[in-house]
């Protein structure tokens, strides 16, 4: 099954407090950062932070993922060699351009894991696009490296580079958003929306949430604990989306015991598309403790 990841919460490396906090709040996954919201002369303090946490530190569930500076920087090299000792599961290359890009990176990966030691291909990577050039290269840069679990945007760089800001409708960001979701999709991998920096603006926050949402994006990236409800709110099936669901899913079983792939369900067809919708839904009813194990709908 498919890691859900509605939440990648960015923490930066530099500050002990809410890195040893992070765990607590839910995320699906928990983005330590070395680099925007670290200043150039702490690069080195959050990197021995977030590497003591990521040996040290119980996460539970959620997913790690260290932000590293970029290679062309004289921190990148330094940062994958130390997130990977850690054990990392994921490393975010940031300002991504091109599809070589990831391919340098990956290289370092690997020259890590085989210096200490570790299984070839262990660190998995994301990649952010944060410029039109990394846009308009965003389906090369999805298929550019078998570790790759998803592509994301970083909108604030982007809207910069571009000679606009944020608007709440978020037309300023539909190119981009329609050419990370597509890239990542034709690779097979997750799409991530960007970060919503008014954290106190919860009705524009959830605005954007349910654009994404209804766009296909896998989650969003958020900077504050309190926007890790919100999207989990809007990412949550209705008990309707349940109890269709799980119909089609029965539905199915007894087309398949006929022999048959294809089913009418109250006059819809149910096909191979449907049931993986109905599989999602079903995915992310679990995640949201609205079912148990066994699919069962808890009472209210
Ligand atoms: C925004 C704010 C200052 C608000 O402060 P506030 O003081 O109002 O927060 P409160 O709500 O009062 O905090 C209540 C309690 O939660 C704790 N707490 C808060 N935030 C927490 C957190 N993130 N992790 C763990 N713990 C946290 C806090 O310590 C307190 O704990 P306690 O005291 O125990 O009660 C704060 O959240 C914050 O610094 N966020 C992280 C900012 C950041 O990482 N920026 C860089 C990434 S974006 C970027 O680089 C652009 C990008 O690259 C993106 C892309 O690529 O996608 C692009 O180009 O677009
Ligand atoms: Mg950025």
């Amino acid at each position: 099954m498919e890691r859900l990841r509605r939440t990648m919460m960015f923490v930066p490396g530099n500050n002990p407090a809410m890195i040893k906090d992070a765990g607590i709040y839910g995320a699906d996954s928990i983005m330590f950062d070395l680099e925007d919201s670290v200043s150039l002369n702490e690069k080195d303090t959050a990197r021995m932070l977030v590497f003591e946490a990521l040996q040290n530190v119980d996460y539970g569930n959620s997913e790690l993922v260290v932000r590293i500076n970029g290679l062309d920087t004289e921190m990148g090299r330094a940062d994958i060699f130390a997130m990977v000792k850690a054990g990392v599961q994921v490393i975010r290359l940031p300002k991504t351009e091109t599809p070589d890009d990831v391919v340098e990176t990956e290289k370092v990966i690997a020259e890590a894991e085989k210096f200490f030691g570790i299984e070839n291909g262990r660190t998995h990577m994301m990649a952010a696009i944060e410029s039109a050039g990394g846009v308009l290269n965003a389906p090369a840069i999805a298929k550019a490296s078998d570790r790759l679990i998803g592509i994301a945007l970083g909108a604030e760089d982007y809207v910069t580079m571009m000679k606009t800001r944020r608007y709440p409708d978020g037309a300023e960001l539909s190119f981009a958003r329609n050419m990370i979701l597509h890239g990542a999709r034709a690779a097979g991998i997750a799409a991530f929306d960007t970060v919503y920096s008014d954290v106190d603006n919860t009705e524009g926050f959830n605005h954007e949430v349910e654009i994404i949402h209804e766009l296909g994006f896998d989650g969003k990236s958020v900077i504050n604990p309190r926007q890790i409800p919100l999207v989990n709110a809007i990412y949550a099936p209705t008990e309707k989306e349940i109890r269709n669901a799980k119909d089609v899913l029965h539905a199915i079983d007894e087309a398949h015991k006929k022999g048959s792939g294809v089913i009418s369900l109250r006059g819809k067809m149910v096909d191979k598309p449907v049931v993986a919708r109905a599989e999602r839904t079903m995915a992310l009813a679990k995640a949201s403790h609205l079912v148990d194990t066994e699919g069962n709908i808890y009472a209210k």
